[in-house]
């Protein structure tokens, strides 16, 4: 399966409320991977709203990625994406298989890329290219480096932080596969909106090489 285009990331603060239905907006627009991204340690209520994902994503022919949780993932058989501090790749990919995806965040390093790259990661992540209202703190990223990696790297390049519809274009003519949004998707005041956006989002990719 090719990793190209919109990378949805759910909030929980963000879809409180109206969680299942923004999610469901956004499939039908189009989505290439889902990522269940909640930092809170209720497990319980992790897991349920993973296995409803999980259903949901089923139905559309969507791939789900858990966020930090390997275990999880396993439990569903579902992909994971890691971070520097979530764990090495390795064993994530021993304990999910060689077909899961596996994700990892790599900043503004291609180093750290190419490392992945090697134990096994499916795309890598860079970011964050632009303000965060959901990541402020994230270390920042530039589509110069973003153009050297395209350069040096084969794997999927994944692109996140404070992307947009109007500030997308320039990541994918650098080299950009997978665009990953949070509120620049979800932030949209209706569902209707959250579907138009996801599949501008997508035509982004589409009419690009
Ligand atoms: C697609 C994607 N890219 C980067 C991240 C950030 O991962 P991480 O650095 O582990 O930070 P948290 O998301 O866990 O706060 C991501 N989740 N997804
Ligand atoms: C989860 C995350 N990681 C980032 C990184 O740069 O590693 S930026 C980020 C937040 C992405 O949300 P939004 O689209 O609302 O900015
Ligand atoms: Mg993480």
């Amino acid at each position: 399966m090719k990793l190209r285009g919109l990378y949805a990331i759910t909030d929980s603060q963000l879809l409180a409320g109206k969680f299942l239905a923004y999610v469901e907006a956004a499939l039908d627009g189009g989505v290439t991977l889902l990522q269940y991204r909640d930092k809170s340690s209720d497990e319980a209520r992790r897991l349920r709203e993973a296995e409803k994902l999980h259903k949901l994503c089923s139905r559309y022919k969507t791939q789900l990625i858990i966020n930090d949780d390997a275990e999880l993932a396993a439990r569903l058989g579902v992909g994971v994406h890691l971070g520097q501090t979530d764990g090495p790749l390795t064993p994530a990919r021993s304990l999910l298989g060689r077909h899961a995806i596996i994700g990892s965040t790599c900043h503004d390093q291609i180093e750290l890329a190419e490392q992945a790259a090697k134990e096994g990661a499916s795309y890598v992540a860079f970011g964050r290219f632009f303000n965060s209202t959901t990541k402020p703190g994230a270390p920042a990223a530039t589509v110069e480096m973003l153009a050297q990696a395209r350069t040096r790297l084969q794997l999927p390049i994944c692109v996140i932080g404070g992307i947009t519809l109007d500030n997308a274009e320039p990541l994918v003519a650098h080299g950009a596969d997978l665009l990953a949004v949070v509120h620049g998707l979800f932030g949209a005041e209706t569902t209707q909106e959250v579907t138009r956006r996801a599949r501008a989002f997508n035509d982004l990719l589409k009419y690009s090489v």
